[in-house]
């Protein structure tokens, strides 16, 4: 285990009921350092970024053997609050999700839950979200409009900005810019890579460039097992694998 580490997923196998979707997965997460998952469709990425915050606690039938170990304790340890592990590692989904409110109303949702009450708390918390998120200068004079108003790109910065109003250290991004534009997706790239100080980015994409682009560490999955984890320029350069070399290279998935 590196001392470095944030997240370490230790002999993880996953299953939806019989299906068995993850086997035999150990890694681990740096602090602040944007690592990719990626590989064909099927291959089990989301499934291993929705368990890394319980997400797949959701899901009917699912089961984990194995441990998740966030700052030195099992996520999935009776005693450990999911509520309390998403507020910590918190997640961007494919398609922006902005709830049907206000761009304010958006930000304070969870942590107007979470007991922050102070009009002023929650204006300051409001600014300093979106300002992170790259959105602050586009949305200060419309903070009471409908965020359904926001284009596409706009939203899923909104999304981005919602996640760390929670104060999270890590955030999960499930193919986030894959229903973006380039514009768009070339803005939330320069955004990971200035996250990447403050928080722990953990990214599921089917675009190599963009793997290349904001990552430092990338995994290659296939069918369920994790077949080559390195840094991103070794994945991207000289491959250990042959299947990470063929996937890469376009020759199959
Ligand atoms: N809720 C579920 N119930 C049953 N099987 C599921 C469920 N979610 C995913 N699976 C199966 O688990 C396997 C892994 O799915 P997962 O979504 O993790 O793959 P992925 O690599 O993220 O794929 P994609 O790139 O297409 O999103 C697939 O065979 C999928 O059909």
């Amino acid at each position: 285990m590196k001392n470095n580490s944030i997240i370490d997923v230790v002999d993880v196998d996953f299953y939806y009921g019989t299906f068995q979707a993850l086997t035999d997965i150990t890694m681990n997460f740096e602090k602040n350092e944007v690592t990719a998952l990626i590989g064909p469709s099927g291959c089990g990425k989301s499934t291993l970024l929705r368990l890394l915050n319980r997400m797949n606690d959701l899901i009917d039938g699912a089961r984990l053997v194995g441990q998740v170990i966030f700052e030195d304790r099992n996520i999935y340890a009776a005693d450990v609050d999911p509520v309390e592990v998403r507020r910590r590692i918190g997640m961007v989904f494919q398609k922006p999700n902005p709830f049907p409110k206000s761009i304010f109303d958006n930000i304070t949702y969870g942590p107007k839950l979470h007991g922050v009450r102070k009009k002023r708390d929650l204006e300051d918390l409001v600014e300093a979200s979106l300002r992170q998120a790259v959105l602050w200068e586009e949305v200060k004079d419309i903070l009471n409009r409908s965020a359904m108003t926001l284009s596409g790109g706009q939203q899923q910065r909104l999304c981005i900005a919602r996640a760390l109003a929670m104060k999270p250290d890590v955030v999960l991004m499930d193919e986030p810019t894959s229903a973006l534009d380039p514009i768009s997706t070339a803005k939330i790239e320069e955004l990971i890579d200035e996250l990447k100080e403050n928080y722990t980015i953990i990214i599921v994409t089917h675009n190599m460039q963009q793997a290349a682009r904001v990552s430092g560490k990338t995994g290659f999955f296939y069918l369920g097992r994790l077949i080559e984890f390195n840094s991103t320029e070794k994945i991207f350069t000289n491959p250990e694998e042959k299947q990470t070399e063929d996937y890469i290279t376009g020759r199959f998935g």
